[in-house]
């Protein structure tokens, strides 16, 4: 997270660290927590790493130094990625992982809000985007979960920024236009999460961008309520 602050413990309860450990282990994506056996995060995170074997989901914590070989992780039994997926930048960027037994609910590890479809046209104004990614372009994974508030942006406004992609219905922007806060590498797969009338929502999956909190920029997210009939079709 490019020009975030630090989260307080129990902040983001829904937030997760998915580690891969392969010969080594260490962060890869951010995911969210949308029910005791399921985590939502991003496609393209997951791809050509679709062995459910190889990853560790981490709840409830604030630090990636909290992790180490004592610490308790969730392991994966089945990884589903949006069958229309291809590429981050041409959208369907989102995929669920199911946990191999159910996760018990504490005050540091809770499931989320999804937006219904009715929801899709909600203008949300408490918006932020979480994430241990770096703090800037050339950086590294941070150890305390970070925070930064990011306005949500038009379909237009968006569609001008970036001239050569298609940004279509099933994706949200949100950032400045002078820069400044954004997600970053690392950050992907975690959540753009926005309090309305009292309670969190999963608005986004922060996907990509053309580089990090540049001006004119914003960070390009998948819509999550444009999602809801395939993940309750793939969670129930
Ligand atoms: C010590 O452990 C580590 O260093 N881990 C570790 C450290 C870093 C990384 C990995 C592991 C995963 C790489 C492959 C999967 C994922 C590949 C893509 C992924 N993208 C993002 O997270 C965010 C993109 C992004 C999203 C928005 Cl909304 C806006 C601007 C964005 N950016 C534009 N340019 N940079 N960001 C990424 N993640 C990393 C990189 Cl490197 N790139």
């Amino acid at each position: 997270i490019v020009g975030g602050t630090d989260s307080s413990p129990g902040e983001w309860p829904w937030q997760v660290s998915l580690h891969v450990k392969l010969s080594r282990q260490r962060h890869f994506c951010g995911g969210s927590i949308i029910s005791n056996r399921w985590i939502l995060t991003a496609a393209h995170c997951v791809m050509s790493l679709e062995n459910p074997n190889i990853w560790r989901v981490y709840a409830g914590i604030l630090k990636q130094s909290e992790i180490n070989e004592d610490t308790p992780f969730f392991k994966v039994e089945e990884i589903i990625v949006h069958p229309q997926y291809k590429y981050a930048q041409t959208g369907y960027d989102i995929a669920l992982m199911k946990l191999d037994k159910p996760m018990n609910f504490t005050d540091l590890q809770l499931p989320i809000c999804l937006p219904s479809k009715e929801d899709a046209n909600i203008l949300y104004t408490d918006c932020w985007v979480i994430g241990w990614g770096y703090r800037k372009e050339k950086g590294r994974v941070e150890d305390i979960l970070q925070k930064a508030t990011v306005p949500l942006m038009s379909k237009e406004e968006c569609q001008a920024r970036y001239r050569k992609h298609r940004i279509g219905d099933k994706v949200i922007c949100a950032g400045y236009d002078q820069g400044g806060k954004d997600a970053c590498k690392g950050d992907s797969g975690g959540p753009l999460c926005c309090k309305h009338e009292e309670v969190w929502y999963l608005v986004g999956i922060t996907s990509w961008g053309e580089g990090c909190a540049r001006p004119r920029q914003p960070g390009v997210y998948t819509k999550v309520a444009e999602y809801s009939d395939w993940i309750l079709e793939k969670t129930t």
